[in-house]
């Protein structure tokens, strides 16, 4: 019997690889929940064999009375702002100016929730809020309901995965229309949905809530001989997270501002919110050489898009 629980249980778990991080689904939904399912009985005729990086955790269930507060190994950072070419510009002078000639990767800056995941030996042991940058709060169990956020990986490495949980645009359409059927209050955009349904206590409510992430660093980067920021991305791929593909390396600031400038009038495109760019100078060792401020990275900006003016309904009467 529990060599049946385990082969459901890696099954499922390589079937929510598949359709959250690769999206690309092998089996139709309906044979994936007939699978769970199936799973979770069993889990409950057997929960000797019933684990933390079981699939059936998904569904959520835990109910806590309160979050624990957790101390990052090191720091969550913020970003300096760029607003305009010439704040770029800016920032690429004093790059050069201190180190020389870089390359840049351009990220788009997610708009959700910062969150840092912690794996031990290859399984997913804690997930914590950014909080201050220094003291997070640990929201594991709702973190393990994101179907994107790997139970275990391939290789049994020990390291800290740092990235952004977010609300799908439609997940968030979905939600406000069911709030507004029951006549509850709306959430204001899909970031304070993102962190309204990571802050529930009962992370069913979590699970609801269709939430996903992506990874942008790890902590230990000597763990996975990466050297620049873009191999880390990729072994971040290798390890069976999920990263935002719109990536790009580029060798100067001109082409920075060419990939800002396309995605400032390509935003909408995306089936989630952005509020910006987050340029990287690309290799590691440079980026310590340029080192920090007190709370954030010299070596990286965040182009912040100018914020979204609100379409008035006036436009329907006239055309109407
Ligand atoms: N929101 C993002 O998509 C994003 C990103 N793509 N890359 C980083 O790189 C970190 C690494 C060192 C300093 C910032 N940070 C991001 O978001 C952060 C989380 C907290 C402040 C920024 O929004």
């Amino acid at each position: 019997m529990e060599e049946k629980i385990r082969s459901l249980q890696e099954r499922l778990n390589r079937y929510n690889y598949e359709y959250h991080v690769l999206d690309a689904p092998t089996i139709p939904d309906s044979e994936y929940d007939k699978l769970l399912h199936e799973l979770i009985e069993l889990e409950e005729q057997h929960p000797e064999f019933r684990t933390a990086s079981s699939p059936t955790v998904r569904v959520g269930g835990e109910v806590l009375d309160r979050f624990e507060k957790v101390a990052h190994d090191t720091p969550m950072l913020s970003l300096g702002n760029a607003f305009n070419e010439e704040d770029l510009r800016a920032f690429d002078k004093r790059v050069r100016d201190s180190v020389g000639d870089v390359e840049y990767v351009c990220e788009l800056k997610i708009d959700g929730l910062a969150v840092s995941l912690k794996y031990v030996d290859g399984v997913f042991v804690q997930g914590a809020t950014r909080g201050d940058g220094t003291i997070g709060e640990d929201i594991t169990s709702n973190l393990r309901t994101i179907k994107a956020v790997p139970l275990t990986l391939k290789e049994p490495m020990s390291f800290e995965a740092r990235g952004e949980a977010y609300m799908p645009k439609r997940s968030f359409q979905r939600l406000n229309e069911a709030k507004e059927a029951r006549g509850e209050a709306l959430f204001q955009n899909p970031r304070n949905a993102a962190a309204g349904s990571l802050r529930q206590l009962d992370s069913k409510l979590a699970a609801e809530r269709n939430l996903s992430i992506f990874l942008y660093s790890v902590n230990d980067l000597a763990q996975i001989e990466a050297t620049t920021q873009a191999e880390a991305l990729d072994i971040l791929d290798d390890l069976g997270f999920k990263t935002n593909k719109e990536r790009r390396l580029v060798a100067s600031i001109d082409e920075v501002i060419e990939y800002v400038e396309y995605w400032t009038t390509h935003r909408a495109d995306l089936d989630y919110d952005i509020d910006g760019i987050v340029i990287k100078v690309n290799d590691l060792e440079t980026q310590e050489q340029l080192g920090y401020t007190v709370k954030s990275p010299r070596w990286a900006v965040a182009f912040k898009f100018p914020a979204e003016e609100v379409v008035t309904e006036v436009l329907d009467i006239e055309l109407t």
